[in-house]
């Protein structure tokens, strides 16, 4: 049988962009967070990227209506009963995501699938939290969801074949490619970009450039679509610090030592777009280097 009904749970950046492009294609979807005003924003931010796509041509405006008529919300994870898959897109935080699947799992139906959008957690000890490891994954969207081609999968110790197999199938009609990813810490694409984010980052705090220098030098010089502390800003400094810390715990080499300057960022609640500063300051028309 396939897949009809998709939760996802976490509605930022990530989880409203996977519950936009699954709604797009056609799939009925459960989307929660802890508020409702999250969800409200969630569901406002999807409309407008589906009424854009629509203004551009590439949807008509009846599959953006229908779309957004696929799109339930709700705090309470009974939404997910008949739920075929939840995708877990929460904060990259290993007790957060923990908790969120101890609560989840009385309400599911034993053949749902559970797969998490971490970016860097290990998936056999997520999965090892839940009843179902055989029916656990990594699906790793790339942020933004609805624009990037890529999915990684990642199969814990013990995700079966046919846990595979779904997801790898859900993943294809979504009209995206997948890579596949053993269980290391970050994966492949964050286990090579958020060095280069953290070493961007060390490159501002050792004073050998400015934001600017730094964003200028890796767009023109190496043909990067944003500079590495653009797009720090835009992955969120938490979500960046999250996965250094995963990196230099799960492989106990001081290469991958979370800048100073990172932490200190992510300490002043400093976290990118999300919160309008990061290296750049978002609260005028353009955005201002802060260094
Ligand atoms: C941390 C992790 O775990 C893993 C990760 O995701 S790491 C982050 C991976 N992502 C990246 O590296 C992104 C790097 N940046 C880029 O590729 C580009 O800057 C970008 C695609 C985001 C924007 O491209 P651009 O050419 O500068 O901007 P723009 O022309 O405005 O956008 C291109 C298209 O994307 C769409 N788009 C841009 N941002 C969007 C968003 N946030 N949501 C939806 N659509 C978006 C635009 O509407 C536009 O569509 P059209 O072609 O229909 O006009
Ligand atoms: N940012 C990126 O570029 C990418 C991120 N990811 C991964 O996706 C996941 C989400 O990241 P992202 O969307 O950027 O983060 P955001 O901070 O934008 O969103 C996280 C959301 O999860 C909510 N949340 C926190 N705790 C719970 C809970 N117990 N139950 C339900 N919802 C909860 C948060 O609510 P509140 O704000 O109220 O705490 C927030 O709305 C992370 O695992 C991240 O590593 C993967 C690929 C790319």
């Amino acid at each position: 049988m396939g897949m009809k009904i998709i939760g996802v749970i976490g509605a930022g950046q990530m989880g409203s962009g996977i519950a936009q492009v699954c709604a797009a294609a056609g799939y009925q979807v459960k989307l929660s967070d802890l508020e409702q005003a999250r969800l409200d924003d969630a569901l406002g931010k999807i409309d407008q990227n589906l009424k854009r796509m629509v203004a551009r041509g590439k949807l008509d405006e009846a599959a953006a209506t229908k779309a957004m008529s696929l799109i339930e919300t709700g705090t309470d994870y009974s939404i997910f009963g008949n739920s075929d898959v939840v995708i877990e897109a929460a904060t990259e935080n290993e007790e957060v995501k923990r908790s969120i699947f101890k609560a989840l799992v009385p309400k599911l139906s034993p053949t749902a699938i559970i797969a998490s959008n971490t970016s860097s957690i290990s998936i056999t000890r997520l999965a090892s939290t839940t009843d179902r490891p055989e029916k656990f994954i990594g699906m790793h969207f790339m942020n933004p969801v609805p624009v990037m081609q890529l999915v990684e999968l990642i199969r814990g110790i013990a995700t079966g074949e046919e846990t595979f197999e779904k997801i790898r199938a859900l993943a294809l009609d979504l009209g995206k490619t997948v890579a596949v990813s053993e269980d290391f810490p970050a994966f492949i694409v964050n286990r090579i970009l958020l060095p280069m984010i953290n070493e961007a980052v060390y490159t501002l705090y050792e004073g050998v450039g400015s934001v600017e220098a730094i964003d200028t030098a890796m767009k023109l010089g190496a043909n990067h679509p944003m500079g590495p502390l653009e797009l720090a800003d835009f992955i969120g400094l938490d979500t960046c610090l999250a996965v250094m810390h995963v990196l230099y715990d799960g492989l106990a080499d001081s290469k991958y030592r979370p800048c100073p300057l990172l932490v200190k960022y992510v300490e002043a609640g400093w976290l990118g777009r999300k919160t309008n500063r990061g290296f750049y300051d978002y609260s005028g028309e353009k955005p201002v280097p802060t260094r």
